[in-house]
């Protein structure tokens, strides 16, 4: 029996609730809580307590560790969730991914020592490897093992590698004489430098995502406001919005510098032969775009933060 089905968990009504799965710790959490707080998610949390409802939507936030997330949407014991594309992989589950989030991007790698004679992933065939994500390793390992063997005439594979598990500390592993190599994510590259290990092959590339039962998404409109409102933090997040007067002759060269996400707003000024223009532009470029409208002449260029957006 899933929450769904089970009217009360730590005497909280359930029933008639959308479950959304949040990551209750870890690299996730906090960008989580705000990219709820900017979707206007309200809930209260007991102490302690994993579930807490919202106070402004028929929603119930289940905090679960990251890794649980996939199986739990998967299986309709929560609606919808947010948790790592490399979760979801590893779990193996079968999940919609309604979009993704901008964050907690990274890549999963296979290491070795520096110092260590392993230059290729296929080095390591045959090795011990350590790793959290022991599904995905084992099918990358599985395949490279054939590779090998069938690459050196044999019909059998000799020795197969051998995967093991640990929950964290994986990068400590092969210092401790525990394996030849890891597996694990790579972000700034400063836990593995620190480890005296270098990335070899990366086995994926992750982000967070918004992830859905596939059988939950048609026909709730709940799900679907609560998609929106993250895609307009998400804009607002990677969006400015910029407003800048150009001549009207130097028009076609501004909109070429700012076309828009769709086109700009376009608006005649008092002065003869000026026009105001109103863009969004995106946040990494905006230094950039404010230097190329300054060179075509456009006088007056503002950048402002955006608080919030909703786009079609
Ligand atoms: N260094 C990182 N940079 C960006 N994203 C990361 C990084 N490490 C992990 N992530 C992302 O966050 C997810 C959760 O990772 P995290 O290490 O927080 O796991 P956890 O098991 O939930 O927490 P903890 O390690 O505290 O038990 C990962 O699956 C990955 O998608
Ligand atoms: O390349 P970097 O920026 O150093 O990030 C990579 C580290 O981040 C994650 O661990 P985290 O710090 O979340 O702790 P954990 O080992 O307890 O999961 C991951 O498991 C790596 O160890």
């Amino acid at each position: 029996m899933g929450p769904n089905d089970n009217p009360s968990i730590h005497n909280i009504d359930l029933s008639d609730l959308l479950l959304f799965g949040i990551p209750k710790k870890g690299r996730l959490n906090e960008q989580v809580m705000t990219l709820l707080a900017g979707a206007d998610i309200k809930f209260h949390r007991k102490n302690r307590i994993d579930i807490a409802l919202s106070t402004n939507h028929p929603i119930a936030l289940v905090f679960l560790p990251a890794a649980d997330i996939p199986q739990f949407v998967a299986d309709g014991n929560v609606d919808i969730g947010i948790t790592g594309q490399d979760m979801v992989a590893e779990a193996g589950v079968n999940v919609e991914e309604l979009m993704s989030l901008g964050f907690g991007k990274c890549r999963l790698c296979v290491q070795t020592p520096v110092d260590s004679p392993y230059r290729s992933a296929k080095d390591l065939v045959g090795k011990r490897i350590a790793t959290s994500f022991t599904s995905l390793v084992r099918e990358y390992f599985k395949a490279l093992d054939v590779q090998v063997a069938k690459e050196a005439g044999l019909t059998t594979i000799e020795k197969s590698t051998i995967v093991q598990f640990l929950s964290g500390s994986v990068e400590a592993s092969c210092a401790l004489g525990l394996a030849d190599g890891i597996v694990d994510l790579v972000e700034s590259g400063e836990t593995m430098h620190a480890a005296k290990l270098h990335a070899i092959e990366t086995v994926l590339t992750t982000e967070a995502v918004l992830i859905c039962n596939p059988t939950k998404h048609i026909n709730n409109p709940l799900i679907e406001k609560i998609r929106r409102r993250i895609e307009g933090v998400i804009t607002a997040q990677r969006f400015v919005l910029c407003t800048y007067n150009v001549p009207r002759t130097k028009l076609a060269n501004a909109i070429k510098i700012t076309p828009g996400k769709k086109s700009p707003s376009i608006s005649s000024l008092d002065t003869d032969g000026w026009v105001a223009v109103s863009v969004m532009v995106l946040k990494s470029k905006s230094a950039d775009v404010m230097d190329e409208l300054a060179e075509i002449g456009a006088q007056d260029i503002l950048i402002t933060e955006i608080k919030n957006a909703r786009m079609n």
